[in-house]
């Protein structure tokens, strides 16, 4: 079983306009809902691959409810711990003349002490049968900083692998925790790093504490810094789509090829073929299948000198 945690979880809504314009009033022309946050992206890609895949992390209030009820739709099996504040939304607004997107994040409800060492002794429970763990997003108002490294630690006590995607603080302090893997943003990475060079910055933050370092390029593919050597992966050409969740399938890809044990040149072509599938569907947390069957075959690994 892959376990995704998603402690900042959010009743996602994609909003379609014509064209989108400062200051101005929009009619939107589509409204899908989806239960997000970037662990459950994550989990219902694993899960449409046929993977089993169960989400913890918390939902509470009517968007909670409605995204628990979402959540029933999907293969992946619910541990999220109830919390008194409601989920958060999350709005990414395509822009349909450009093809661009706008993504508003709300702060999400605040977590109390009790719900967090509730959800803590849950997170313990489920290591037990747990083949990987991924940490995902941003942290709800309440949780500590450290929190993500605390769970990290948990994770190696338990002997499962973990795979951290988060940004700012959180990220640094996990990464000192020693996560089998982290997969930033090249932003997050500079930020974290002050290396604005990827090859640079991906070293860099491996110094930091991470086993392997999978930073993601945007339309240019992925980098990975690992103890068997460094890659790059890149798609055969740029995908125009939604990228909204692309990060995510990345990290489903990831852990894929870690839970069959695939060598990393063929983890590092799972995660960018799912990635720019996710572009090409209309939401975060699904994929073309038919593209990602073929990109599977067309994604270039060259290994890069350290
Ligand atoms: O605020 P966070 O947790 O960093 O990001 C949340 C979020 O924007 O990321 C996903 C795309 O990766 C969306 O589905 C989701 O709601």
């Amino acid at each position: 079983m892959i376990l995704t945690v998603t402690l900042n979880t959010a009743l996602d809504l994609t909003y379609r306009v014509p064209a989108l314009t400062p200051h101005a009033s929009h009619r939107v022309t589509q409204v899908i809902e989806r239960p997000g946050g970037k662990g459950l992206n994550v989990a219902r890609v694993l899960g449409a691959l046929g993977y089993e895949t169960v989400a913890t992390g918390f939902a509470g209030g009517a968007t909670g409810a409605t995204l628990r009820d979402l959540l029933t739709t999907t293969p992946v099996r619910d541990e999220l711990v109830e919390t008194a504040g409601p989920t958060r939304r999350t709005v990414a607004v395509v822009d349909t003349a450009s093809g661009d997107t706008t993504q508003l994040n709300e702060p999400g409800p605040n977590v109390t002490a009790a719900e967090w060492n509730a959800f803590r002794t849950r997170f313990t429970e489920l290591l037990d049968g747990t083949r990987a763990v991924a940490l995902c997003g941003s942290l709800p108002p309440g949780i500590h900083v450290g929190a993500y490294a605390e769970l990290i630690r948990l994770a190696r006590t338990a002997g499962v692998p973990v795979l951290l995607d988060t940004s700012g603080e959180p990220l640094r302090r996990g990464i000192a925790a020693r996560p089998d893997l982290v997969k930033p943003n090249a932003e997050e990475l500079a930020q974290l790093t002050g290396a604005r060079e990827p090859h640079r910055a991906t070293r860099d933050a491996r110094r930091r504490g991470a086993h392997a370092v999978i930073s993601s390029l945007g339309p240019e593919g992925l980098l990975a810094a690992t103890p068997e050597g460094l890659w790059r992966a890149a798609p055969p050409a740029a995908v125009k789509g939604n990228p909204t969740g692309a990060g995510d399938s990345a990290v489903a890809g990831l852990l894929s090829g870690l839970v069959d044990g695939a060598p990393w040149p063929d983890r590092l072509i799972r995660a960018v073929a799912l990635s720019a599938a996710t572009v090409l569907s209309p939401v975060a947390g699904e994929f073309d299948a038919t593209a990602y069957e073929e990109l599977l075959t067309r994604v270039k690994v060259s290994e890069e000198t350290p």
